[in-house]
């Protein structure tokens, strides 16, 4: 039997078989984002000797290189050079000229992923090469430690294996939720950036508790554990947030009397604002860019 990573077919360079194992991988614009998803590719298998990333500044690339063990360059056109597997990483802004310097130099049937917020399949697909593999998707920064939620979607030449060997490399950062396009936006305003909605809550909460006279250790610490043993209990269990909720709120005790305050604040409704105002930007983003 042919290893996995010698297994190739007529569409491309690229591996069979789903397996991650000899892909060898480009990250253009290794930022936040991209150095997470770089982290989940190799807890997926791939091997750094494989993977090329590049950022506009060395130090940068000499962190990753010290990090991960891959090898970095700020040269995005002898990045992609023998790539499987493209990783577009820059700010929406920068897609449109990151595409036009490099789309000469893909390998033929290279699967181009994008983690840009808003940017269509149709902005990817009218800037390559007819016939393109193309993959949309919205990963969050958690993938750095195994612990993301990542949408995909694949383009109009992405064939089921391409789409599959892009959630192989993906679901090393986590879990992997194959999406309708139209509802990637959704996805990235909850998910995408669902961990800042969370970091803020875990900041507030903590200077709560320095106003009540905790260190600030003491309380960032038990705003952290308290989230964590939350969503574990949450995923744990499965039982629906609002039962969870009663289930610490005594009749007439100190949870209802803060749950008010919190309703008093608008917060819920702050959410769907706030949600709704992702989304709407991620669609200002295309119409930017695109
Ligand atoms: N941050 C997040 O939580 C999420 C981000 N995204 C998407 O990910 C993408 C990146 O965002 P994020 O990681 O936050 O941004 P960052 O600014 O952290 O990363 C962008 C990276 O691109 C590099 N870069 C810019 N121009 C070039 C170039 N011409 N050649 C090589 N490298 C270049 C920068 O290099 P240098 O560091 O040297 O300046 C930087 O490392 C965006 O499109 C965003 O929409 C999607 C989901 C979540
Ligand atoms: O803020 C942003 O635009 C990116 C996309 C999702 C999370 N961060």
């Amino acid at each position: 039997m042919v290893p996995v990573s010698e297994q190739t077919d007529e569409h491309g360079g690229a591996p069979t078989n789903n397996q991650v194992g000899g892909v060898k991988m480009a990250f253009l614009g290794t930022g936040n984002m991209g150095e997470a998803v770089l982290a989940g590719a190799l807890a997926a298998g791939v091997a750094p000797e494989d993977v090329v990333a590049t950022s506009r500044r060395p130090e940068r690339g000499a962190h990753l290189t010290e990090r991960f063990g891959v090898r970095a360059t700020t040269d995005n056109v002898a990045a992609v050079d023998g790539a499987h597997v493209v990783v577009i990483g820059v700010k929406p802004k920068d897609v449109g000229a990151m595409l036009d310097r490099v789309a000469d130099t893909l390998e033929p049937g290279a699967v181009v992923v994008s983690v840009a917020a808003g940017l269509p399949l149709s902005f990817f697909e009218q800037r390559l090469p007819a016939g393109t593999p193309v993959v949309r998707a919205m990963p969050n920064t958690p993938a750095l430690v195994g612990a993301g939620v990542t949408a995909l979607v694949g383009g109009s030449a992405a064939r089921e294996d391409d789409v599959a060997l892009v959630e192989k490399v993906l679901s090393g950062s986590g879990h992997v939720f194959r999406v309708a396009e139209k509802d990637i936006d959704a996805f990235g305003a909850l998910a995408g950036s669902g961990p800042a909605y969370v970091f803020y809550v875990v900041d507030a909460m903590a200077e709560a508790g320095v106003l009540l006279g905790l260190t600030r250790d003491v309380a960032r610490r038990l705003a952290v554990e308290t989230v964590l043993g939350s969503a574990k209990l949450l995923d744990e269990t499965g039982e629906h947030p609002v039962l969870l909720r009663e289930k610490v709120s005594s009749p007439g005790g100190t949870t209802v009397a803060a749950l008010r305050k919190l309703d008093d604040g608008g917060v819920r409704a702050a959410f769907l604002d706030a949600l709704e105002a992702a989304r709407d930007r991620s669609r200002e983003l295309a119409a930017e860019h695109g």
